[in-house]
């Protein structure tokens, strides 16, 4: 059991139209703590049958939450952003224990969750159509915007509090309900969330959470009618298989999906700050952000100084328990993740990169969590599984470039178009650089683009649509043409 300062956030239920139940099997799922794998607790292992009772209740709640005015949504989310600013240590230790990432990651998670929360709440009053310029004296043209329904969300564990409000908090302000599935691994978080958008008064049946078996429960949200929306952040073999089932009903979604970051320093690059970029992008989260940095193309008139700086840095990194004060880097998520980790490793090594340090399995202070030493990887090229699939990691690999149009033909060789980053003072090049780059974000001089503000996606295979921003809620709105006949 969690001890929190407020015990009532720690919810081991589903929540359906506002009332906290159990699947009606009776089952539960285990969830463990990946630095100590200590037993958290469980959750219902729910299917489709709860599924279509949700899915009931979010219609039924969308009939009274869209007809609330925009400032009457917008006043509720804005409390449901002041109890998690409230709440913050106690999330920020529920995401710790459930994920593994150090506490002052998890501590900025929730403000950068709950940021999410306050910009949507502001965004909700400025929802608005358009007057069109009509061909012919007899008709005005206009465009209004609409909730689109009842949405659906299914996220990963990487971010167990951002992901959800993100998705959320637009839904909500647009006028929509939504129904969440989070990850089976970090499910805390989101019912914390969920309580807490009780407390602030967002109506039952608004906001949704069920838990457990992903397979009946998705097929349930992607073939059900009712459900209008489905919005995913994940893998993208799983992205592609939802939108395939969606495709049955022609299901509107928006798909955030994996990444294969290059990370390029020019040798024109501060290399000082380049580093600094370099350790964020890279081992933020122990690696595993789908914005993280995947493969790093260093300048080779830059190189020997920026690998002896890297990995003076990485090698400083305190490995632990995120509830330590001086941990940087915690565990990974679970055992699977090591194995695929590991398997990079001897993949490169065994087709000619050098392991120059890090990628060994350790205990910290005696713990049996899943915890690897950051590595980082030289000599690496584009044979080896490393620079072609998303590590999710804290694994570096790196390569040496020469030539601008080189570097770029590299970067831009992956189904992936996720974020990238890159490193120079040349004005000319930045601009040269970020038109070329074939991603939905380009990071220049820094290795930390997240924010509410900014609008977040991919394209290629990284995804469809975008999260934050002025456009985040656009997801969540149909635009609906209305042309009227005018008697002269
Ligand atoms: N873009 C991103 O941010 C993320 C990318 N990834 C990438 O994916 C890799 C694998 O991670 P993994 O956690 O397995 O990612 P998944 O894509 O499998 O999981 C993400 C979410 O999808 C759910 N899910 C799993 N299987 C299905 C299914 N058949 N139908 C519907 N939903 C499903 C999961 O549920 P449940 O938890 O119940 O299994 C979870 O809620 C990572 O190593 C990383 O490369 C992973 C997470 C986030
Ligand atoms: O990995 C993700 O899907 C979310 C990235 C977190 C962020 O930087 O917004």
């Amino acid at each position: 059991m969690v001890s929190l300062l407020n015990p009532a956030l720690f919810k081991d239920q589903a929540l359906i139209n506002g009332i906290w139940c159990d699947a009606q099997s009776q089952l539960r799922t285990k969830v463990i703590n990946p630095a100590t794998l200590e037993f958290i607790g469980s959750i219902p292992n729910m299917t489709d049958v709860e599924t279509k009772f949700a899915i009931e209740s979010s219609k039924n709640a969308f009939s009274v939450w869209k007809k609330y005015t925009a400032k009457e949504r917008s006043t509720l989310l804005k409390k449901w952003y002041d109890l998690i600013l409230i709440n913050l240590n106690d999330l920020a230790k529920l995401i710790t224990i459930e994920q593994g990432k150090p506490l002052v990651e998890a501590r900025g998670e929730v403000l950068y969750g709950a940021s999410f929360i306050e910009w949507f709440s502001e965004q909700a009053r400025r929802i608005e159509g358009e007057t069109i310029a009509s061909p012919s004296n007899d008709r005005r043209l206009l465009t209004i915007r609409q909730p689109i329904g009842v949405c659906a969300a299914i996220t990963p564990w990487n971010f167990p509090a951002a992901m959800i409000t993100r998705k959320v908090a637009p839904a909500l302000a647009a006028g929509c309900t939504m129904i969440l599935k989070p990850a089976s691994q970090t499910p805390f978080s989101a019912l914390a969330l969920a309580e807490l958008a009780l407390q602030a008064g967002i109506p039952p049946g608004v906001f949704n959470v069920i838990t457990g078996d992903p397979s009946p429960i998705a097929h349930e949200l992607t073939h059900n009618s009712t459900v209008r929306k489905l919005t995913f952040t994940g893998s993208t073999p799983i992205g592609s298989l939802l939108m395939a089932h969606g495709a049955s009903h022609i299901q509107k979604s928006s798909m955030e999906l994996g990444g294969n970051a290059p990370f390029i320093v020019f040798e024109d690059a501060d290399i000082d700050a380049a580093v600094e970029g370099a350790i964020i992008s890279k081992f933020r989260n122990n690696g595993q952000t789908c914005v993280c940095s995947n493969r790093f193309y260093i300048h080779t008139l830059v190189y020997d100084e920026f690998i002896q700086k890297l990995k003076a840095k990485v090698e400083a990194l305190k490995i632990g328990n995120g509830l330590n004060d001086c941990t940087s880097i915690g565990p990974f998520i679970d055992e699977n993740a090591f194995i695929k980790n590991k398997e990079f490793i001897t993949d490169a090594v065994s087709k000619g990169a050098e392991l120059i340090c890090g990628g060994e399995r350790i205990y910290p202070d005696g713990l049996n969590g899943f915890f690897m030493s950051p590595a980082i990887l030289i000599n690496v090229d584009n044979t080896m599984r490393v620079s072609c699939e998303e590590i999710f990691g804290p694994i570096a690999p790196i390569m040496q470039f020469s030539d601008e149009k080189e570097v770029i033909l590299k970067a831009n060789d992956t189904e992936f178009g996720l974020a990238s980053y890159f490193y120079t003072q040349s004005l000319a090049r930045t601009w040269r650089v970020s038109e070329a780059l074939e991603y939905g974000m380009v990071g220049i001089n820094t290795g930390l683009i997240s924010t509410t503000e900014a609008p977040f996606g991919g394209i290629k295979q990284s995804g469809l649509g975008r999260e934050g921003s002025k456009h985040g809620i656009d997801e969540y709105l149909e635009i609906k043409y209305l042309c009227m006949g005018i008697s002269s």
